[in-house]
């Protein structure tokens, strides 16, 4: 479902959004920008329009935007709190900091919103027509209906789905660019760097193609660089093995939660050289890749569960910071750049990356949103 194929399909779905937030970054020329806002809002908007573009449009699908960007941030939130019945799990049933009561909640709302979106997409198929666009929601509700007798795809599951996609790749997404963005304006040399490649590959009189991407390998550089420092889930996702076994001489029991630390290992002297520092050459100079089979380097996880939107979180952090690089200069408001993390299940800067554009195409024409 996100493989390069169907992604080729939404590709105009995810440049009418770019487009969007340049025109908007446009505006603001010389004026700070949040520039985690920026990105969580564009990479919310591409996956829910991928999702239900053509099931719901104009006011209705920004206020839903709205809606979701607030039950997202409290999900996330609540996945990273210290939760005192992990310690104590006599202590679960009284979940004494309320923390299951607002997951509970959270997920309600989650559900209420996909069901107005199912109730919605059914009535349009319904009728006969398409709503105006192919989309996700009409894929996954036709793979229920149409079933497979021996992996039946039940409303739960598309919910499910659903839910993984909005969830999984959002944050994620936006976080990874946000910090990508200030570890260059850390170290102009590699912003330059960067910018000096876009203008060779698509010259200051054009918009970056996602059809561009491939002929970046300094930015691809950039991208896995940052992934290892600040891998967007530290410590994956929890993992819990359904019978007992032994890795690496301990024994694993059936059932136990197991975290793997990225973080750490993607920071291990005993595998790379001068780890705290941000150097995207030595990507150019080694050869690690993020497909989960080298467990130096694997910030989306390994094996069967794999992260499933690698494809998807690739194209969308190499066009966004390409975009980004391309079409303005950056300077800091501040004097200092704070690259300190916050530690959750996400990984998030401490403290919010505020940048101020100018504009470096050659012409105005090229940040209209049409
Ligand atoms: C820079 C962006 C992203 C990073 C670093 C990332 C990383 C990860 C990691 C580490 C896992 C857990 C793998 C494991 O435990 O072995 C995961 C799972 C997952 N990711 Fe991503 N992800 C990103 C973007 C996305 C996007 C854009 C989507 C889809 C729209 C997505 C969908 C998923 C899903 C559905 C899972 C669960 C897979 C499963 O449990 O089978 N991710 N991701």
């Amino acid at each position: 479902m996100l493989s390069s194929a169907t992604l080729d399909v939404f590709y105009d779905l995810r440049r009418r959004e770019f487009q969007r937030t340049v025109s908007y970054l446009y505006g603001q020329a010389g004026s700070p920008v949040n520039m985690g806002e920026q990105m969580f809002l564009t990479v919310m908007n591409v996956i829910t329009s991928m999702l239900w573009g053509g099931t719901v449009k104009g006011e209705e699908r920004a206020s839903l935007g709205a809606e979701f960007r607030q039950v997202v941030a409290e999900m996330t939130e609540l996945m990273g709190k210290p939760n005192i019945s992990d310690f104590f799990p006599g202590l679960a049933w009284f979940d004494l900091q309320g923390i299951r009561k607002r997951f509970g909640e959270c997920a309600m709302k989650f559900e209420g919103i996909f069901d107005s979106m199912i109730q919605q997409r059914m009535k349009i198929d319904k009728e006969g027509g398409n709503g105006g666009g192919k989309d996700f929601l009409q894929f996954l509700l036709k793979l229920k209906d149409e079933g497979d007798a021996k992996t039946p795809l039940t409303m739960n599951h598309v919910r499910a789905l659903l839910l993984d996609m909005v969830v999984g790749g959002t944050d994620t997404t936006s976080n990874t660019v946000e910090f990508a963005m200030a570890e260059m304006m850390n170290k102009p040399e590699v912003m330059r760097k960067a910018q000096q490649e876009l203008e060779v590959v698509v010259g200051r009189d054009k918009k970056v193609e996602e059809s561009h991407i491939g002929k970046l390998p300094y930015l691809y550089a950039v991208m896995k660089e940052v992934l290892r420092l600040h891998p967007a889930l530290p410590l994956l996702v929890p993992h819990c093995p359904s019978e007992s076994c032994v890795v690496g001489g301990y024994t694993i029991p059936k059932g136990a939660r197991v975290f793997v630390n990225v973080w750490a290992i993607h920071r291990d002297p005993s595998i790379w050289k001068s780890p705290l520092e941000f150097d995207p050459e030595r990507f150019l100079r080694g050869t690690w890749d993020y497909s989960g089979n080298d467990f130096s380097y694997f910030p989306f996880g390994s094996g069967r569960r794999i992260c499933a939107g690698v494809a998807m979180a690739e194209r969308m952090v190499m066009f966004s910071l390409a975009t980004l690089l391309h079409s303005f200069d950056w300077k800091l408001r501040e004097e200092k750049l704070d690259l300190s993390e916050k530690f959750g299940i996400v990984l998030k800067k401490k403290m919010p990356l505020v940048a101020i554009p100018t504009p470096r195409l050659s012409h105005p024409a090229l940040y209209e949103y049409e």
